[in-house]
């Protein structure tokens, strides 16, 4: 891992791609790789090669830096944004520094301390709107306490192009109408890249909430 983000910024950024947030990102406190497909080794080892052209299996993903001053401003310990995500469903690892925080219902932010043999499961808005928001997608954050650098790695299943999420009637009654129209994910993903999408307090709901 720390092989991976010490390299040249120039071979870091050779991992691109067309698609908004899916390339190599480089932000005041984080920065992160993106490999698309992950699950297909093909696409991993395109990955690796596109870094270390010579040889093979490296993985990936989230970088943040450890605040760089002790006082308790905030912001410079937000090592990434409070969100929910986008996706299906997020399978998150943190490594040895923790960091991760999931707001609660009733507004709460609590700490995660994972073991490090565990993974994180975390719903995603795809996966909310799909279940009628039977499950709902938490809002997390990066919290950096310690002076410490983090790494943690995650995987983000999208649903495929053209696959339009629709909540099935099953999941409907008169105590759970339906709560939004049925969308395709990259109309959503697209609409989250717009100023209107980054401002609003709930994407989801500014984007398709009936
Ligand atoms: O680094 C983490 O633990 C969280 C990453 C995350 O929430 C994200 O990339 O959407
Ligand atoms: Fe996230």
């Amino acid at each position: 891992m720390e092989e991976l983000f010490d390299l040249p910024i120039q071979t870091k950024q050779r991992n691109v791609s067309s698609k908004p947030f899916h390339g190599y990102l480089n932000h005041n406190l984080y920065q992160s790789f993106g490999i698309n497909e992950a699950n297909l080794a093909e696409k991993v080892k395109d990955f690796t090669q596109q870094l270390w052209p010579d040889h093979g299996n490296q993985k990936i993903i989230i970088h943040s830096p450890p605040p760089d001053n002790d006082g308790d401003d905030e912001e410079t310990k937000l090592g990434l944004r409070s969100h929910s995500d986008k996706n299906i469903i997020t399978i998150l690892h943190q490594y040895q520094v923790d960091g991760l925080e999931i707001k609660t219902k009733d507004e709460k932010w609590f700490k995660v301390k994972p073991s490090q043999h565990s993974f994180i499961i975390m719903v995603g808005d795809s996966l909310c709107a799909f279940l009628n928001g039977r499950l709902s997608s938490p809002y997390h954050r990066v919290r950096m306490t310690a002076k410490k650098t983090r790494y943690s790695t995650a995987l983000f299943s999208v649903p495929k192009t053209g696959v339009i999420i629709d909540s099935p009637e099953e999941l409907m009654d008169e105590e759970h109408p339906r709560m939004f129209k049925p969308f395709e994910y990259n109309n959503y993903r697209d609409f989250f890249n717009t100023e209107a999408g980054r401002i609003a307090q709930s994407t989801l709901h500014a984007f398709c909430a009936l």
